[in-house]
């Protein structure tokens, strides 16, 4: 071959190849976002550095000291979270934001929606019932919801870059009649009282210092009869306190999921009939029969690595803005200590309750 039909050749074997790694393998989970559309939600391309410090400072000072001081600013270090991760989720996971047990010869997408579809059919939603998505995120489950019971739905988030992902990605479905997003917290909701006929959380109320504040709230804005399913994070009774292990792998997961403090399982049931909900029904949805959730993130290693090579590559081309790869190191991280929290079974990601909000001649019996 002419050494010049040689170079061509090189040169366009190597353009194919960029091409084939930044738009094809880093395509999105769910056909939408691509590695160069990364951006740090609506932080400015260099505050990014300075957002990610901030964000950690929020665990600099002893657990029980910041807790208590700093209930009140939780909402924003939440809303400053998901500036930081929610392109890199929907790039790397989907447009749902949570886990479901893994289904054996099913892809991750079926057995994610089978996921939400449950909480459908809990809430025995219909056609003409109004839910509320109690951190709707960028709206995955809300669609799923709306699409496979009919009825509509109006989800809440804290923030307002998540609200315009989801209002595009509702319009885009056609489902922008049926689903509606509103950017507010979850401790002080912008409804009416009982102007739901029922709700869900799915993986978001972790994310309130006090589940009081967020379950309170949500009974006094469903109808009396009106039912409210949640997933929760929870530790299980296999956690101890006093084993490093198991110590390292819980504070990997609050440091790295923006949580001000995992709860234990039995605190869940208790806040619920503290508020004045009814227990309908409580079970461990990552216990068996159910195959494990975690195996998702145990079988990305080879995508970490590529992602990772990627977002190194776009923020030395300034397409991605800097503190991008940071942001990413630690989502890896944060990965190894969920993968553990599963294995040992000291932490569950669906403790799912099922709750009624008594009618008022039940309630005064
Ligand atoms: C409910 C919450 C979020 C749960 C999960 C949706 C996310 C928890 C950890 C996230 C991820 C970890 C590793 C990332 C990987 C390094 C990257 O290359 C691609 C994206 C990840 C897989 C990312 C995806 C979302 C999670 C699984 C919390 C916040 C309450
Ligand atoms: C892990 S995401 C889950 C999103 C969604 N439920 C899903 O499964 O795709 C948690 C969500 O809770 C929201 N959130 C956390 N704290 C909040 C608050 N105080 N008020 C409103 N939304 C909040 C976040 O903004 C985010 O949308």
């Amino acid at each position: 071959m002419e050494p010049a039909t040689m170079a061509w050749t090189l040169a366009a074997a190597g353009f194919a190849l960029v091409y084939w790694f930044v738009w094809v393998m880093g395509a999105a989970e769910v056909q939408g976002k691509r590695a160069v559309d990364l951006q740090m939600g609506s932080i400015a391309g260099d505050k990014v550095g300075d957002k990610y410090s901030q964000y950690w400072s929020f665990f600099r000072s002893p657990k029980e000291t910041a807790a208590a001081a700093t209930a009140d600013k939780v909402p924003a270090f939440v809303d400053t979270f998901y500036n930081l991760v929610t392109d890199i989720y929907e790039w790397g996971w989907g447009q749902s934001f949570h886990f479901s047990p893994s289904l054996p010869g099913r892809s991750h997408r079926d057995a994610t929606r089978v996921h939400e579809e449950r909480v459908a059919d809990l809430l025995e939603a219909r056609p003409g019932k109004r839910l509320l998505d109690v951190g709707c995120g960028v709206g995955g489950p809300m669609r799923a919801i709306a699409a496979h019971s009919g009825s509509n739905v109006v989800g809440i988030t804290i923030n307002e870059y998540q609200v315009n992902r989801a209002r595009a990605h509702n319009r885009k479905a056609g489902l922008d009649a049926q689903c509606e997003v509103v950017c507010g917290n979850f401790m002080a909701m912008p409804f009416p009282d009982a102007s739901f006929d029922g709700a869900y959380s799915i993986e978001a109320t972790c994310h309130a210092p006090r589940l009081q504040d967020v379950y309170g709230e949500v009974f006094r804005v469903l109808k009396p009869g009106g039912l409210y399913v949640s997933y929760e994070w929870v530790t299980t009774p296999l956690y101890r306190a006093d084993d490093p292990e198991h110590v390292e792998a819980i504070q990997g997961i609050e440091r790295g999921d923006a949580l001000p403090g995992l709860r234990r399982q039995d605190e869940i049931a208790a806040v619920a009939k503290e508020v004045g909900f009814d227990v309908v029904k409580e079970l461990d949805l990552a216990l068996p029969p159910s195959h494990p959730w975690w195996t998702r993130l145990k079988m990305g290693r080879l995508s970490y690595w590529r992602n990772s090579l990627l977002i190194r590559a776009l923020t030395l081309l300034r397409v991605a803005p800097k503190g991008v790869s940071e942001v990413h190191e630690m989502l890896f991280e944060t990965a190894q200590h969920l993968t553990r929290g599963g294995e040992t079974g000291i932490f569950s990601p669906m403790h799912m309750v099922l709750l009624r909000k008594p009618e008022p001649a039940a309630a005064a019996e």
